[in-house]
C-alpha cells in the first residue's frame, strides 16, 4: 500500500487531491456532539494542503436513501473542519454537480473543499457495479489523486471506497496507515486472556463477527442492543427490545460451539427497561425499571444492562490482557442509561491490558462521558470496520489501496 508520504514526496503542489475521510459524526439538532472523526483525518487534510494541494475532502454521514436529504447534510462537519484546521473550508451544496466543480475549480492551491454528502447519491451504495463506476467516474472528475482516509467505511464496497482508487493514483492517508497497524497487532501476536466485549445498535451488520471470535477470544461480553438476540435464543422474553430474530438459529449455534471449544459468553443477568425510548433531545427523566434479564415485561424495551452486569462484566475484564471493545452497553446518549457504558469505559482503565475500543458511537461515547480518550491503548474511528478486520476479511477499501 502506497502511503500519503510518497504522495508528499512525489510532490502535490496545484494538485486536486481527493480525501475519502468518513466524517460520519454524531449530530444532535444538527449540532455536532462528538468530532472525534474530524480530528482524526487533520493529519492527512493538513499535510496535504502544507504541501500546496487542493484537497476536495469527501464522506458520508448517516444512511440517508440516495437522495439529498438536509437532516444529513455535511456541512457542519464542514464548519466544524475549517475550525479545527483555522482556516476557511469550502463547502459544496452537491457532490458531483455544479456546485462541487464550481468549488474545486475556485480552490487555490493549500486550500480545503467538502463536497456534499457522497450517499446523496444512489450510485455510491449501489450493489450494480456498473452504476457504481458510473458514480465513480463522476468523482474522479474532481480530482488527480486519491487519498484514502475514512477508515470506519473500508468495510463498505461503495463507489469513493472501491471503485473511484482504481480510477486514480492512490494512496492511504495517516488515519488508515495508523489503524491497520494498531489492529494487525490484534491478529498477529495478541495477549491473552483476550476479552470482546460488543454491543451497540448494529446487530446485523455485527452479528457474524463472532463466527471468528469464537476462534481467536478467551471471553466474548454481549451487551447493548445485541444482547436481546442471545436472550431470546435461550428462550427469554425480551418484550420490544432490539432483536435480529432471523440470527436466532446462528445465535444458538454460536452458544453451543462457545462451551465445546471453552471459550466463555458472557450475557447479561440484568437490563434496565422502560416501556418508551428516551427523549435524546430534551434528555427527560426516564425512569427506568432494573429487572431480571429472564423476566423483561412483554411490553416493555432493554436499554442498558443493569447494576449486576455492570460489576459481573467489570470482574470479567479484570484480568484481561487484551481487550477489544465495539458498541455501546445501552442508550448512552440518555444519561438513565448512560451507566453501563460507562462501567465497561472504567473497566477498561482499570485494567493493565492493551485496550482497543472501536467505533463511532464508541468512541463518541468514551469522550462524551468524560473519560481521557489517552488513557485507551487505541481508539479505533471504525467499529464495524475494526472488527471485519480483526476477522482476517479483505475490507474493499483496503484492497483497492493495495491495488
Ligand atoms: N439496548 C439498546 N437498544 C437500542 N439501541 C441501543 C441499545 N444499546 C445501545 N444502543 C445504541 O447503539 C448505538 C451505537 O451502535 P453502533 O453504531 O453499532 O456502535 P459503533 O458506532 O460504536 O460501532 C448508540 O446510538 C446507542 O444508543
Ligand atoms: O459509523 C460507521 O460505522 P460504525 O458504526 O461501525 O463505527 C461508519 O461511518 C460506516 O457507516 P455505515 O455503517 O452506515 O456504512
Amino acid at each position: 500500500m502506497k502511503t500519503i508520504d510518497a504522495l508528499l514526496a512525489e510532490g502535490v503542489n496545484g494538485k486536486r487531491v481527493f480525501v475519502r475521510a468518513d466524517l460520519n459524526v454524531p449530530l444532535a439538532d444538527g449540532t455536532i456532539t462528538d468530532d472525534g472523526r474530524i480530528r482524526a483525518v487533520l493529519p492527512t487534510v493538513k499535510a496535504l494542503a502544507e504541501a500546496g494541494a487542493k484537497v476536495v475532502v469527501a464522506s458520508h454521514l448517516g444512511r440517508p436513501k440516495g437522495a439529498p436529504d438536509p437532516a444529513f447534510s455535511l456541512r457542519p462537519a464542514a464548519e466544524r473542519l475549517g475550525e479545527l484546521l483555522g482556516a476557511t473550508v469550502a463547502f459544496a451544496q452537491d457532490t458531483v454537480g455544479t456546485a462541487a466543480h464550481d468549488t474545486v475549480g475556485g480552490l487555490e492551491p493549500g486550500q480545503v473543499a467538502v463536497i456534499e454528502n457522497l450517499r446523496f447519491n444512489a450510485g455510491e451504495t449501489s450493489k450494480d457495479d456498473a452504476e457504481r463506476a458510473e458514480f465513480a467516474e463522476q468523482l474522479a472528475a474532481l480530482a488527480d489523486v486519491y487519498v484514502g482516509d475514512g477508515f470506519g467505511a473500508v468495510h463498505r464496497k461503495h463507489a469513493s471506497v472501491y471503485d473511484l482508487p482504481a480510477k486514480l493514483p492512490h494512496y492511504a492517508g495517516h488515519l488508515i496507515a495508523t489503524e491497520v497497524g494498531v489492529l494487525k497487532k490484534l491478529t498477529d501476536d495478541v495477549k491473552r486472556p483476550y476479552a470482546v466485549v460488543l454491543g451497540g445498535a448494529k446487530v446485523s451488520d455485527k452479528l457474524g463477527v463472532i463466527d471468528h471470535l469464537l476462534e481467536k477470544a478467551d471471553r466474548i461480553l454481549i451487551g447493548g442492543g445485541m444482547a436481546y438476540t442471545f436472550l431470546k435464543a435461550l428462550g427469554h422474553e425480551v418484550g420490544i427490545s432490539l432483536l435480529q430474530e432471523d440470527q436466532i438459529p446462528a445465535v444458538k449455534e454460536y452458544m453451543k460451539r462457545a462451551e465445546a471449544k471453552g471459550v466463555e459468553f458472557v450475557l447479561p443477568v440484568d437490563v434496565l427497561v422502560s416501556p418508551d425510548f428516551p427523549d435524546l433531545k430534551t434528555k427527560a427523566p426516564a425512569n427506568p425499571t432494573t429487572v431480571a434479564a429472564d423476566a423483561i415485561p412483554a411490553d416493555q424495551e432493554g436499554l442498558d444492562i443493569g447494576p449486576e452486569t455492570r460489576k459481573l462484566y467489570a470482574s470479567k475484564l479484570a484480568d484481561a490482557a487484551t481487550v477489544f471493545w465495539n458498541g455501546p452497553m445501552g442508550v448512552f446518549e440518555h444519561p438513565d442509561y448512560a451507566e453501563g457504558t460507562k462501567a465497561v469505559a472504567q473497566a477498561l482503565l482499570d485494567t493493565s491490558a492493551f485496550t482497543v475500543v472501536g467505533g463511532g458511537d464508541s468512541a463518541a461515547a468514551v469522550r462524551t462521558l468524560g473519560f481521557d480518550e489517552n488513557a485507551f491503548g487505541h481508539i479505533s474511528t471504525g467499529g464495524g470496520a475494526s472488527l471485519e478486520y480483526l476477522e482476517g476479511k479483505t475490507l474493499p477499501g483496503l484492497a483497492a489501496l493495495e491495488n
